[in-house]
């Protein structure tokens, strides 16, 4: 599969799944716009996209902000030549107990898993639109898109929120030739896991890293999923090989959940 003239934007991709699908998407010859909030990181990426070869543009945003998500596809569209996929990718895990859930908790989670996607998705498909492209947007969801999990209950609202997205998104951009999918991992051992496995200690009285191993070993594969696991799925749905698929939201999770 060749994305070789293809633009990607990635949110989310200084670290962890987002730098990992930047890295897959680059090695299939796409250019890429890397967007994030933490910029000293994105510097990095970026060599390592150049060094593969493409073009990349790095973007300081807060994909909460809808403003600042318009912004950086139109500077893709206007410094790489056009925009082809975008990867909504960038969230924030959340533990707590349900009933201590604040409002601020809400508002915040809500604002970058779910507003932070619908604006990628509305930024995304206004520039198809205007280029007269297709386009493939791609969503981060989540095992917890599947099933609710104790102590990660606002975080699992999000991710059924980011399926219904998904589902609903498909259905009213696919007369504009435009697909919309998302990918669900399981245990993928980046930062956001060292968190919510801290969290989880703090929250239960788990022992320290005991929340992470009793998660990975329900895994049917036997081990933790790494970003290139979650990035060659991700690359599939970006490249012509998905072109029949909409509305999906794929397990990609070494069989954790079965559905
Ligand atoms: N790590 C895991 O096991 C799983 C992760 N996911 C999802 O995959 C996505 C990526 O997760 P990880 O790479 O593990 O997380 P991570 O925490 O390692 O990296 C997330 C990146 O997103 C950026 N970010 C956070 N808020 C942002 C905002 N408002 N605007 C712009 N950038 C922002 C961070 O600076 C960071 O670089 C998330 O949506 C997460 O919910 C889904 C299932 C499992
Ligand atoms: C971070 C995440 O989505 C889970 C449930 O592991």
């Amino acid at each position: 599969m060749s994305l070789v003239g293809k633009v990607a934007v990635v949110t989310g991709a200084a670290q962890g799944i987002g730098r990992g699908i930047a890295l897959r998407l680059a090695r299939e010859g796409a250019d890429l716009a890397l967007v994030d909030l933490n910029h000293e990181r994105l510097g990095n990426v970026r060599t390592e996209v150049e060094a593969l070869g493409r073009k990349a543009l790095t973007l300081s945003a807060d994909i909460s902000v809808r403003e600042q998500v318009f912004s950086v596809v139109d500077q893709a569209v206007d410094q790489l030549g056009g925009v082809d996929i975008m990867v909504n990718n960038a969230g924030i895990a959340q533990v707590k107990a349900l009933l201590d859930v604040t409002p601020d908790d809400m508002d915040r989670i809500f604002q970058i898993n779910v507003a932070g996607t619908l604006w990628g998705i509305q930024a995304a498909a206004q520039a198809f639109r205007k280029q007269s492209r297709n386009g493939k947007i791609i969503n981060a969801c989540s095992i917890a898109g599947h099933e609710g999990y104790a102590f990660l209950g606002v975080y699992s609202a999000t991710k059924f929120a980011v399926r219904g997205l998904t589902q609903a998104a498909a259905k009213e951009l696919a007369p504009f030739g435009i697909t919309v999918n998302a990918y669900c991992p399981g245990v993928v051992g980046t930062d956001m896991w060292v968190e919510i496995d801290k969290r989880m200690a703090e929250a239960t009285g788990a022992e320290v890293g005991a929340t992470y191993r009793k998660y990975v070993s329900g895994i049917t594969l036997g081990r933790a999923e790494t970003p290139d696991d979650v990035a060659a799925f991700v690359a599939w749905l970006a490249g012509p090989d998905s072109d029949y698929m909409t509305g999906q939201s794929v397990l990609i999770d070494g069989g954790l959940v079965f559905r």
